[in-house]
């Protein structure tokens, strides 16, 4: 288990040392528009489990939606202190 701040440290060191084992990596290297059509994507498979499936698919699919927004940011070059400043 894993907070959103760690994982957004975990993501960001793989990502500044280009780790060729990353998913991450590879999804940062895609750039922003791919990163960002996956956000949509989980975001619609968030609504919709949280519609129509269980809690527990729910959060996997929150989970993955929390995890694209992460790649998207790393793929702006956006750190967590530039979001947060806006909460
Ligand atoms: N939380 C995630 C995470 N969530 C999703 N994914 C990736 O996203 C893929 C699923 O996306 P898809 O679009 O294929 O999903 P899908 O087909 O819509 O699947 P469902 O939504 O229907 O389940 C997974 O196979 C992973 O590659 C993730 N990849 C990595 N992480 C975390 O990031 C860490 C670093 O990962 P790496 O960069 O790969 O080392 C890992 O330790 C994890 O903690």
């Amino acid at each position: 288990m894993k907070t959103f701040d760690e994982l957004f440290a975990e993501l960001a060191g793989k990502v500044a040392a280009g780790d060729p084992a990353s998913g991450t990596v590879s999804a940062v290297r895609d750039g922003v528009h791919a990163a960002g059509k996956k956000v949509v994507e989980e975001a619609a498979e968030s609504w919709m489990a949280a519609e129509h499936e269980s809690l527990d698919r729910t959060a996997e699919e929150i989970s993955q939606l929390l995890y694209r927004v992460q790649v998207l940011m790393l793929a702006r070059g956006l750190t967590l202190d530039d979001v947060y400043s806006h909460l």
